[in-house]
């Protein structure tokens, strides 16, 4: 077999009973299995599965027939699941420090995009950077998140908005899919409707994405070149309206695409509704979601996916989080990394979650494990510590696992490994 991990002295499960998603109340009755007399182990199949879960003396009778390629000691560490970041945008070139110092000035995100800056200049750079460029900063990225714990990621693409630089893009994502020393799980989203590029109107746009982009990207699916999972929108003001992402959004479910998209961020525009309606797998941000959005969420499950760095950077007011809890959407969370929000952990995204949005450290396990997990369409092969599912695994290096929330910025300390498919992505004591 794969790898056998021993003597941890916790196993944060996050959920057990194979859930889609954990909402309410539930939220905060994690699963989680504490060392008594003995410590606890996990067994990792030859297709990195996780074969069984249980203390040293059961898992060894259980598996006694059978060698290990590799044996963890996690003596003074818990395992949780390994993290799920929901929201990305990683593949880019130019940094926008100097935006920053503008924001820190008091310019807000829309004053700065209507200027040219924001999605605009980062769509300049990138479209001038060879694939090569992308691609080597993109892993170097994906590495850092690796770090950080994350083990499945979304990425968007988003900065090209047009059919070439899209396609370059995507490309870039898919090659490192594709790069078996690159361990992470990736799923992709298309996101040709990120802006409105210069010199267009939203309503070209609009009709770009759907009669040029989309169907690029189809013949590059349906050749098996690129791998795409999700389509993605931003839903804003002076962006793209209500009915223009109603249209694009459509257009991704006809050839297959799980919708997953930017509502309600900076102007209330009942994206959420919308995504309601279209059945989305998830919506995004939802600052200025309405009372009626969250009822919808809450009736469709789409899972809102909270982002907390965005919220902090752009000194935007905090989402209805704990109103979306107690009504029943299923929440979870992402970094947002991107070039305005400049944040590749996920332990980091949860302490803000916690203190910002009051979440309990429950809440926001549940919300980078499970049910971001869900906000993929993966939650029945990722996000939890079950007997059958991937065996994406964390250790930290403390007597419990909350350390990870609770020591802010101190990740690079408490993550002691991060496996994979049962591979290991990272090991602390050979960095
Ligand atoms: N709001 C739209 N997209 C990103 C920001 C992208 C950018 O500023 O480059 C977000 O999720 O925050
Ligand atoms: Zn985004």
């Amino acid at each position: 077999m794969k790898l056998l991990i021993k003597s941890a002295s916790q196993v944060m499960q996050a959920c057990d009973q194979n859930q889609i998603t954990v909402t309410g109340n539930e939220m905060k009755n994690v699963a989680i299995l504490n060392a008594d007399n003995e410590g606890l182990s996990i067994a990792v199949d030859n297709d990195g599965n996780i074969a069984g879960l249980g203390t040293d003396s059961a898992i060894t009778k259980q598996f006694s027939e059978e060698s290990f390629d590799h044996v963890i000691d996690a003596t003074g560490c818990c395992v949780l699941p390994g993290l799920v970041d929901a929201h990305t945008h990683p593949v880019w070139a130019g940094d926008r420090v100097h935006e920053f110092a503008m924001k820190l000035a008091g310019a807000t995100y829309m004053d700065v995009h209507k200027a040219g800056g924001g999605i605009h200049f980062t769509v300049e750079h990138t479209r001038k950077a060879s694939q090569d460029e992308l691609s080597r900063t993109f892993k170097e990225r994906l590495k850092r998140m690796i770090k950080c714990g994350t083990t499945l990621v979304e990425c968007k693409s988003g900065y090209g908005l047009d059919v070439e630089s899209e396609l370059k893009m995507l490309r870039v994502i898919e090659e490192a899919r594709r790069d078996n020393s690159i361990k992470i799980d990736i799923s992709t989203t298309f996101c040709g409707a990120h802006a409105v590029p210069r010199g267009k109107t939203s309503e070209e746009a609009t009709d770009d994405v759907i009669k040029r982009q989309l169907p690029a990207v189809r013949e590059e699916m349906e050749a098996r070149r690129l791998t795409v999972d999700n389509i993605d929108v931003f839903c804003e003001k002076s962006v793209f309206d209500v009915e223009q992402t109603r249209r694009i959004l459509q257009s991704g479910v006809d050839m297959g695409l799980m919708i997953n998209f930017h509502g309600d961020e900076l102007h209330p525009m009942r994206a959420a509704e919308l995504g309601s309606e279209l059945k989305a797998q998830a919506i995004s941000h939802l600052e200025e979601i309405s009372d009626d959005g969250i009822k919808a969420m809450a009736k469709s499950q789409s899972v809102a996916v909270i982002l907390p760095t965005t919220a902090y950077i752009l000194r935007l007011r905090a989402p209805p989080v704990r109103k979306m809890i107690d009504s029943g959407v299923p929440v979870a969370l992402g970094s947002d990394f991107n070039p305005n929000a400049f944040c590749l952990s996920m332990p980091t995204v949860m302490h803000l979650a916690c203190v910002n949005f009051k979440m309990s450290m429950e809440e926001a396990l549940i919300a980078t494990t499970i049910n971001a997990a869900a906000a993929l369409g993966k939650s029945q092969t990722h996000g939890s510590v079950e007997v059958g599912k991937r065996a994406n695994l964390l250790l930290v290096k403390a007597s419990r696992w909350e350390h990870l929330v609770y020591q802010f910025a101190g990740h690079d300390f408490t993550i002691a490994a991060v496996i994979c498919g049962g591979e290991i992505a990272y090991d602390k004591q050979f960095h």
